[in-house]
Formats: structure tokens, C-alpha cells, sequence
């Protein structure tokens, strides 16, 4: 466990327990997930981008001042990625990042316009990010899935490529099991996006739209009556509406939280103040998730022990939230009661030792 990532207030043995934890991460960004090495790597092979290539120097870089500078340097991130091979290395670290973390499942968040309008050929894109998943699940048993998303502020016509690239059945990879929007919501209403997410669900995706993260609750209204969301990729503001509170639970619609995420895009102002506890106390299905972890100064991990604290949970309380990650995932039941029996082996044999 990286040192610096120990929260003082959560005792060492619960994060020693969180380190064993097999685990289900539901809401990750493929780009968002390159590790600090990769990035100063990438920069400085292509000296003309803005993005610095010492490693203590991405610290700063990665200092954020709103949700807009975030993205801004987002895009400045994805730029350095050029060649299918930069695709596929990316892919495979961040698997490999995954599994040191105990992550037996995870879907990865992709955007494939952001690399396909940069000159990245189709083909070529698709094969990297499947050649990276096999090679990822038979050495390190994790295994991978992705969630195509369409960047919401890049227009309609992102919305057009990311559905055709979703649904082509020659292009369309193996791995893909739904379909996301992501980017800034501001000026960017879930409704319009409607016919594309239609035509995703027909192909048989799930719809799993950020939203709420940086608007109201109405724009978690939207993902879910008009893109027919199954999960929500944060919908923090979803704690100021107690009716939406009582659907998202009573309909079992899981929120993808990802705590430090939303104070490091300055969505949230402290991790104190985060909704996380109303979810819980309304009874709508939490999952923990870390969002793009090395950018936030963070990993799954640490959202965990971020989430033992702000819920005062103990091993048990922990065990519980991995359960829920591996139910609100869209893994087979075969697969998901797998990882369930693994992680209550794991948890009786802690509690007993
Ligand atoms: N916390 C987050 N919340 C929301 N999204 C997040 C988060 N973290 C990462 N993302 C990713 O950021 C991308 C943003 C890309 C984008 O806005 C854009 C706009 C105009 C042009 C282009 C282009 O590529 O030409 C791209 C999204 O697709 C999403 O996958
Ligand atoms: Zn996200």
C-alpha cells in the first residue's frame, strides 16, 4: 500500500484488511487510470504537449481548481495517447494496477471518439484494449469489461461514433457491456442523448450515465427517465431530493460514489460534508469506486477506507460494501457469486485469525 495513502483516522488493520479484500470496481476511467510512470513516460515522448514530464512535477499538474480545469487537463492527458500500442499498454497497467489491489472485476470506462478523432484507426483501437483484457485476465486473473461512454460536451456527433462504435457487430469488442455518458453536465442535459442510448439498450448495453455529479437532481431525473439508467455514475446531488432518495431505493438503482473524486473536481467541498451517509441512511445501493485514481491522488483502496470512515464501518460493515460493488455489476451470476464466496472466505478467515 502506498504510504501516503494510509488515513490516519482508519485503523491500520482495517486497511490491511482492505488491502486482501477481493473487490468489484464499477466506475474507473481508462485514461483517468494512468499511473504517474506512464504519464511522465508519454510526455516526454511528445515534449509539444503541456503535460509535465517529471514525475513530482504531475502532483502539482494534477492540482485542480473546478470541475472545467479538471477536464481541461483531462483532454491534455488523453492527447498523449497516439498509437494503438500507447492503447494497449495503458489497458494492461491499469489491470495490472487493478489486480495488485485485489480487484477481481472491474469495467473500465473508455472513450473511444477521444481517440478515434485524434487519429486513432477504429480497428486498431479495438483490437488493443481486447488484446490487453486476455493478456490481463489470464496473467493476473482480473477480469475486464468496458463501459463505452460518450463525452457529452464534444456534441451529438460524439454521440453518433460512440453508438456506431458500440454497435457495429464488426467493431463492436467482446469486453463491452455498456454504455456511458460522461464529461462536464453543465450545458450538457441528459435528454438530448436519448435516441443514442435507445439504440445502445437495443444492442443489448446497460446504460450507466454520469450524472448529478455536477448539477442537480433533476439531471439525475433525466439519466433515468430518459437514458433509462440501471446505475448512476455519482449522483451526489441526488442527496438533496428525498423523493429521488426513496426511488433510487426503492427501485435498487446502485449510485457509483467516488469520495475523493468529487473534492478533488471541487464538486464536494470536504470528504465530511459528502452525501455518502444520506444514501446509506435512505437505503439506496452505495458502491465505492475511485474514478481516475492517480489523478485524484488516490486508489480503490483508500475509497474504501475513505468510505470505512465516513461510515463508521468495521470489517463486516467493509465486506458488505464489496458485496454490493459485485451485485450492481453486470457480471453473470456464476461469476459474481464467485467473487462473494471469496469475499466471505476472506472475511471469516480474518475475523477468526
Ligand atoms: N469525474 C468525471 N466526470 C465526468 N467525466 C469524467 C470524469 N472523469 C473522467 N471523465 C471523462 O472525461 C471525458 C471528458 C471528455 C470531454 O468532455 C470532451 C469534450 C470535448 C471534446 C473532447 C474530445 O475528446 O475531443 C472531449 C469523459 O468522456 C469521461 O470519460
Ligand atoms: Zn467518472
Amino acid at each position: 500500500m502506498t504510504e501516503h495513502l494510509v488515513d490516519p483516522d482508519v485503523p491500520r488493520d482495517l486497511h490491511a484488511f482492505i488491502a486482501g479484500l477481493p473487490k468489484a470496481e464499477l466506475h474507473v476511467h481508462h485514461v483517468g487510470s494512468a499511473s504517474p510512470r506512464i504519464v511522465s513516460e508519454l510526455a516526454a515522448r511528445h515534449p509539444d504537449s503541456k503535460v509535465p514530464s517529471a514525475p513530482e512535477a504531475l502532483v502539482d499538474y494534477f492540482t485542480f481548481t473546478d470541475f472545467a480545469h479538471f477536464i481541461d487537463v483531462y483532454l491534455s492527458v488523453v492527447s498523449l495517447i497516439r498509437t494503438p500500442e500507447d492503447v494497449r499498454l495503458l489497458t494492461y497497467e491499469v489491470a495490472r494496477e487493478l489486480a495488485r489491489q485485489q480487484v477481481r472485476y472491474a469495467e473500465l470506462t473508455i472513450t473511444p471518439f477521444s481517440s478515434t478523432r485524434r487519429g486513432i484507426d477504429e480497428r486498431a483501437f479495438m483490437d488493443a484494449i481486447e488484446d490487453a483484457r486476455k493478456s490481463a485476465e489470464a496473467e493476473f486473473g482480473t477480469v475486464l469489461r468496458w463501459c463505452f461512454d460518450i463525452p457529452g460536451e464534444a456534441g451529438l456527433e460524439s454521440a453518433e461514433e460512440t453508438v456506431r462504435l458500440a454497435t457495429d457487430d464488426r467493431l463492436r469488442p467482446e469486453g463491452l457491456v455498456s454504455f456511458g455518458l460522461g464529461g462536464p453536465e453543465i450545458g450538457v442535459a441528459r435528454p438530448q442523448f436519448k435516441p443514442y442510448f435507445d439504440r445502445a439498450i437495443a444492442a443489448g448495453l446497460h446504460s450507466v450515465p454520469h450524472a448529478g455529479e455536477t448539477t442537480g437532481p433533476q439531471t439525475v431525473w433525466d439519466a433515468l427517465t430518459h437514458l433509462n439508467a440501471e446505475r448512476i455514475g455519482h449522483g451526489t446531488s441526488s442527496a438533496e431530493d428525498p423523493k429521488l432518495l426513496a426511488h433510487l431505493a426503492e427501485r435498487r438503482i446502485p449510485l457509483e460514489v467516488c469520495p475523493t473524486s468529487n473534492i478533488a473536481t471541487r464538486a464536494v467541498r470536504t470528504l465530511d460534508e459528502h452525501p455518502i451517509k444520506e444514501f446509506v441512511r435512505a437505503g439506496v445501493p452505495v458502491t465505492i469506486n475511485s474514478d481516475d485514481p492517480p489523478m485524484f491522488g488516490t486508489d480503490l483502496n483508500n475509497e474504501y477506507a475513505v468510505a470505512a470512515r465516513l461510515l463508521g464501518l468495521d470489517e463486516r460493515g467493509l465486506a458488505d460494501l464489496a458485496r454490493a460493488g459485485v451485485e450492481a455489476s453486470f457480471l453473470d451470476p456464476a461469476g459474481k457469486a464467485r467473487i462473494i464466496d471469496e469475499i466471505d472466505t476472506y472475511t471469516a478467515a480474518w475475523l477468526t485469525s
